[in-house]
């Protein structure tokens, strides 16, 4: 707003003229812009109206540092602490990822592996038979279950339910029926038992085909790319939607879908239950290499298991799905920068994967 006033000025006139095309402001030359934007920026300085917006951002500056330092510390509340001796295993988690058919193997495992190297005891992938032998072979952590596609997928998955703190569902599903029926029976029963689920990717195509699978289920973060969200639009709201006002989209289609956690990941990630957004404007990197997406979706499998067992005296009031779906992103963001740190333009998931110890202690460990 401010550069474009300047360069009103420099055309000539000291008002500003919001009638006035770009293009005409653009013709005035960039010399001229220089000598506008340097002119305005001491006519700023000295004007009253300077002290005024000076204070207003600052202070807004004070608010969100505040609001972030808030944020990371609620993070931090919900973090079981490794120090006591009595720890049993699964005791930090026991985390289902539900996903991996012929095509896609890596992205469970992605999501599996996060999930313990973040601090999950133990991860169990509930795949399609084929891709079972594939994701074994990328990992001895992970338990893996050659299920998805069997007749009796449901109740094979079942069996492991009561055992498990929270699923992840959706990464590397792919979109064949008979899998997305076996899946759509999972959580149903996920469901019935009250246990947190996570769904992103593919379990994303099935909750646009079938809203009501989902709707209102308190325990749900939905964690959408760009495209996955549009889609996800489409299918509950009839409105077209504001690409100018990604954070009123983000909390409209959260309420659309009764007030369930919706996580927009994009340039800034935005997190929404309805009620408020949340930003996640960790630095990253500009390397948009797949499968972060997974790390992130199992990152938030373990994260909403604690923080529901923290409690909301351990948030501090703030909804703990709101919590642990902004500790993942701004987890995921920090493995990221710091992985292009070293790595540049060759960063893949796995580089990131491997810095999440380390992003972790820095972030969240005090
Ligand atoms: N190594 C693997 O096995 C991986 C498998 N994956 C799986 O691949 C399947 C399909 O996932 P997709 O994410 O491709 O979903 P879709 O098949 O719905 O495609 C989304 C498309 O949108 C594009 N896109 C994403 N963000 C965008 C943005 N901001 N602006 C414009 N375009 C954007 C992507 O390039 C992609 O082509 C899922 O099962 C997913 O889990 C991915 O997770 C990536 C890694
Ligand atoms: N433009 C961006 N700038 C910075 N970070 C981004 C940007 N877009 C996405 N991210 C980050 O990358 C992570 C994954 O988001 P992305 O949109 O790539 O998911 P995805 O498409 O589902 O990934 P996947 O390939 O695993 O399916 C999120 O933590 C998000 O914050
Ligand atoms: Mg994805």
């Amino acid at each position: 707003m401010g550069v474009r006033c300047v360069a009103i000025r420099a055309c000539g006139g000291g008002k500003i003229d919001p009638g006035v095309p770009r293009m005409a402001v653009h013709a005035c030359g960039a010399a001229a812009a220089v000598v506008a934007l340097l002119s305005a920026a001491i006519a700023l300085q000295w004007s009253p109206l300077h002290a005024v917006l000076q204070r207003a951002l600052s202070l807004h500056t004070a608010h969100a540092t505040k609001d972030m330092e808030n944020l990371f510390q609620l993070v931090r509340n919900i973090v079981p602490a490794l120090t006591s001796s009595k720890k049993h295993k699964g005791q930090d988690g026991r985390i289902g990822i539900v996903g991996g058919c012929q095509e896609y193997t890596g992205a469970p495992y992605f999501a599996g592996i996060s999930a313990l190297k973040v601090g999950a005891d133990l991860t169990h992938v509930f795949c399609a038979r084929e891709a079972a032998p594939v994701i074994k072979s990328y990992s001895p952590e992970l338990i893996v279950h050659p299920v998805l596609d069997s007749s009796n997928a449901v109740e094979e998955v079942e069996k492991w339910l009561p055992r498990l703190h929270a699923l992840v569902v959706g990464p590397g599903l792919g979109r064949d029926d008979l899998l997305l029926n076996n899946v759509r029976g999972i959580l149903e029963s996920t469901k019935a038992r009250d246990i947190p689920v996570v769904i992103d990717a593919d379990g994303l195509w099935l909750v646009a085909q079938q809203p009501a699978l989902i709707h209102g289920y308190h325990k749900a973060i939905l964690t959408p790319n760009h495209v996955e969200f549009s889609r996800l639009w489409e299918a509950v709201l009839s409105s077209p939607m504001d690409s100018n006002d990604l954070r009123g989209s983000t909390l409209k289609l959260s309420q659309a879908l009764g007030n369930i956690t919706v996580v927009q990941k994009g340039e800034q990630d935005l997190i929404s239950n309805g009620q408020q957004v949340l930003v996640c404007n960790q630095e990253g990197s500009s390397r948009r290499c797949g499968g972060q997406g997974d790390l992130l979706s199992g990152s938030l499998g373990v994260m909403v298991h604690w923080a529901l067992r923290a409690g909301p005296e351990k948030t501090n009031g703030s909804s703990p799905l709101l919590v642990a779906a902004w500790g993942a992103c701004t987890l995921t963001r920090e493995c990221n920068r710091q992985a292009f740190q070293k790595y540049g333009r060759s960063t893949t998931t796995t580089d990131m994967i491997t810095e999440v110890g380390t992003a972790f202690s820095r972030l969240f460990t005090t």
